[in-house]
């Protein structure tokens, strides 16, 4: 379980996040949405214990993040950002291994048994055996988001963290790493924060939503709860129509033209 007490965030004079209390509970799906600026990837560094917090505490199961070891985190914790990961000349397979490195002794040995068929099965799920030999820096951007998702897969957190990771996806890659950290959460259990733009996606993978607006909470509770076009007017300043998914019911956000 992840609790945020009055967790707030200042660089100098710009408040970045006004003290926020929040309760993860283990295994949910939470979306964070608000317009540019609201404080999002603020809140996601604050929870991976990257940056410090001006007030409040983040606990991760009864401990402040900041009093576990950076190894000890990342065996619990791993964050997916909207690049992946950065396009090195390293083949597939290898990217993947490197998730192993918190479970890695000083010589680079990793103790755990069957870590040969956890990354097979990885390389299985993601269907990446096609391109395991290839150099990352030689795929494109949205194979390379399923490379970082293996490597954060081999990781084996309880906790993902993901900051606008298909921002850069066309909607066929989009539904599928949506689709790969859903099955991943159903056969794991493990607890999902992701920072989405994309509000119809939001209202269709996550369980709850933290809408933020400058800095602050202005709400949150379940797509229906949230996605309501009067709360889209007020957060985003737009003038949408809000519709029921033909399918799951799920809200999901159209726009209107604007009359001149
Ligand atoms: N390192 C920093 N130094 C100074 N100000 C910062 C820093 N990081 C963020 N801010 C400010 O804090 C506010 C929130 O920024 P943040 O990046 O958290 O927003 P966001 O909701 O993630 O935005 P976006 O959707 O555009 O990515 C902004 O006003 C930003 O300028």
């Amino acid at each position: 379980m992840i609790e945020v007490l009055g967790v707030g965030k200042q660089f100098g004079g710009i408040t970045a996040l006004n003290p926020l209390d929040w309760t993860i509970g283990k295994g949910e799906w939470w979306g964070i949405i608000g317009p540019n600026g609201s404080g999002k990837s603020t809140l996601m560094r604050l929870l991976s214990g990257v940056e410090r917090v001006s007030s409040g505490v983040v606990n991760i199961n009864g401990k402040n993040v900041t009093d576990y070891s950076r190894k000890q985190l990342s065996r619990m914790m791993a964050v997916l950002q909207q690049e992946g990961i950065a396009p090195i000349h390293y083949p597939v397979r290898e990217v993947i291994e490197m998730g192993r490195y918190p479970y890695m002794d000083w010589l680079g040995r990793d103790s755990s048994e069957n870590v040969d068929s956890l990354i097979e099965g990885i390389m299985d799920k993601l269907k990446l055996h096609e391109l395991a030999e290839r150099p990352l820096d030689e795929l494109s951007g949205g194979q390379r988001q399923r490379v970082a998702l293996g490597q954060v897969m081999a990781q084996e957190p309880s906790i993902l963290l993901l900051d606008e990771p298909t921002s850069f996806l066309d909607i066929h890659y989009q539904q599928q790493f949506m689709e790969l950290v859903a099955n991943w959460r159903k056969e794991t259990g493990i607890t999902v924060i992701a920072v989405l733009h994309d509000l119809n996606l939001a209202a269709q993978y996550c369980d709850k939503l933290l809408v933020l607006r400058d800095g602050k909470a202005v709400g949150m509770g379940t797509p229906q709860e949230m996605l309501t076009a009067e709360n889209i007017r007020v957060v985003y300043e737009v003038e949408p129509v809000v519709v029921a998914h033909p399918a799951s019911g799920v809200p999901q956000v159209l726009l209107s033209r604007q009359t001149m």
